[in-house]
């Protein structure tokens, strides 16, 4: 049973009693009757107080406080009641004397009856307190109903005022018709509002793990569950009544705009040092009027903190491949290159040279090779020094790149000779760019150690297939060429075909 449901029944059971017994027209009683009713109805009657203060304790969520043990201690009241109603001697001290005419008048009320009103009214005052701090304190869209128990219950207890106080005529006892129209106004509060589902409510949102922050319109926090007090704790001031943009500086997002399905924003409280997914939810009324939102925050600390590390481990593998690529790369790029002149080197030469002409041979394409060779390049080495003699190597070497196509691999043969590789290249077009090459080697002037050396190249051209099928034999007939060209007295290009004829 839901809390507050058993006392809420308890006092309209002591009320409907209550009621019952001055149901009887009073005119047509004599004393007598009018006596023993007084007195029938008082079993009612010491309900209504302690089950009162027992619903407004259920209500405010003060269930551990209306333990069995005091509502034991409040029922020690009435059971002295009951007796003094049943007990003969004691009549006088609960009822008083009779005022009036036998046949139509009232008890006056002696001092157990008075010690028992301001009791009651003290059980009923402290109930109402509860009440009315409940209500201050509630979110304004739960105040409805506890609104309609406050109005509801002051109905008869107002009325058991002015009955008590004489404001009617005595004899008469209106607090019953005060508690039928109390009962309308907790029937709407049950029924329309639903008066326990708050609590219920209220109970859930208090225990779960999540903060929920309840905002008006106007962005301001009316309010908070214990976990949005957790997640926020930077600040220990209250939440309710502050402003969203102050306690929550970084979500962008005006709280009154926030409607339909908002979108989860994520956000760190640098205050408890905690990462948040904030969800927003619009709450509309019957007509669809936005009437504030309910922002719910989760804690994603954990979750984030391990994502954060994973991005973080992933980056440095992401960085460990990196420089093992690199490093890869390195290791390929030395295994074909040369290291002095950055040109392919004798190895890659043979692989490759190998592969295109069976690529030539499938293809029918023409594929010719240039064998260079610097002239006297023994005297560059004895005149300027083995170092100059290498910049004179990296010269050759920056403009074969230089000067190099797609299709073109240039490479270092050894020591001062270098092949280059023409693939798809016809006779012709091979001489002429052996013959750019020998003109501009021999205009480039190399500085080394303060001195410009010039050098010359002579070079050999051989062509597949006119020169030779295989790799050997196409090599052979370039470094005949070469051979001839040195033999013209160097700086020259010689043809292996050219070569062929003059022989
Ligand atoms: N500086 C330097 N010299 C090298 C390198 N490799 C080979 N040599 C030198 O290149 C020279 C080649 O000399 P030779 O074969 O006599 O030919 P040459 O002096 O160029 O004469 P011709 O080819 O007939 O014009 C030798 O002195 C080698 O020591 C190198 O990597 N660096």
């Amino acid at each position: 049973m839901a809390s507050g449901a058993i006392p809420l029944i308890a006092m309209f059971l002591g009320a409907g009693w209550w009621a019952l017994c001055y149901a009887v027209p009073l005119p047509e009683l004599d004393q007598a009757e009018r006596f023993l009713r007084f007195r029938l109805a008082f079993p009612g009657i010491v309900l209504v107080a302690p089950a009162i203060l027992v619903f407004s304790l259920e209500y405010t969520g003060r269930k551990n406080q209306a333990a069995w043990r005091f509502i034991a201690l409040l029922l020690i009241k009435p059971a002295i009641l009951l007796l003094a109603v049943s007990w003969a001697p004691l009549h006088d001290l609960l009822f008083g004397a009779w005022r009036g005419r036998p046949g139509d008048g009232y008890f006056k009320g002696g001092p157990l009856f008075w010690a028992h009103t301001l009791y009651d009214y003290m059980l009923i005052m402290i109930g109402y307190g509860l009440l009315v701090r409940h209500y201050l304190r509630e979110s304004p869209l739960y105040r409805r109903p506890v609104q309609l128990l406050l109005i509801g219950m002051a109905i008869p207890f107002v009325f058991n005022v002015i009955t008590v106080l004489h404001v009617i005529p005595p004899g008469i006892d209106i607090t019953p018709i005060g508690f039928a129209i109390c009962s309308v106004f907790v029937a709407t509060a049950v029924f329309k509002h639903g008066l326990l589902v708050p609590i219920a409510r209220e109970k859930i949102i208090e225990a779960i793990s999540d903060g929920v922050l309840v905002v008006d319109t106007s962005g301001c926090i009316v309010d908070s569950n214990p976990a949005a007090h957790d997640i926020l704790k930077g600040d220990a001031r209250p939440l309710r009544g502050r402003h969203l943009k102050e306690v929550l500086p970084q979500w962008t997002v005006a709280s009154g705009t926030c409607d339909g399905e908002n979108e989860r924003t994520e956000v760190f409280i640098a205050g408890s040092d905690k990462y948040v997914d904030l969800r927003p939810i619009s709450l509309k009324d019957a007509s669809g009027t936005l009437k504030g939102s309910v922002l719910v925050l989760r804690d994603i600390t954990t979750e984030k903190n391990t994502a954060m590390a994973l991005e973080q481990a992933n980056q440095q593998l992401r960085a460990q491949l990196f420089a093992i690529e690199s490093m890869q790369k390195l290791l390929r790029e030395q295994a074909i290159k040369d290291a002095l002149t950055g040109l392919f080197n004798r190895r890659y030469l043979e692989e490759t040279l190998q592969r295109e002409l069976r690529q030539a041979e499938r293809t029918g394409d023409p594929l010719a090779i240039v064998l260079i060779d610097i002239d006297y390049f023994k005297k560059i080495n004895d005149t300027h020094g083995h170092a100059c003699g290498d910049a004179v190597l990296q010269a050759l070497g920056a403009m074969l790149l230089q000067k190099s196509r797609a299709g073109d691999l240039a490479c270092r043969y050894g020591g001062e000779e270098f092949v280059i590789i023409l693939i798809g290249t016809s006779h012709q077009i091979a001489l002429q760019r052996a013959e750019q090459w020998r003109a501009e080697f021999a205009a480039l002037s190399c500085s080394c150690n303060g001195t410009d050396i010039s050098a010359t190249l002579s070079a050999g051209v051989a062509v597949f297939p006119d020169h030779g099928r295989e790799e050997g034999a196409l090599l052979k007939a370039a470094d005949d060429a070469l051979y001839a060209a040195k033999a013209a007295g160097r700086n020259n290009v010689k043809s292996a075909i050219a070569e062929n004829l003059a022989a």
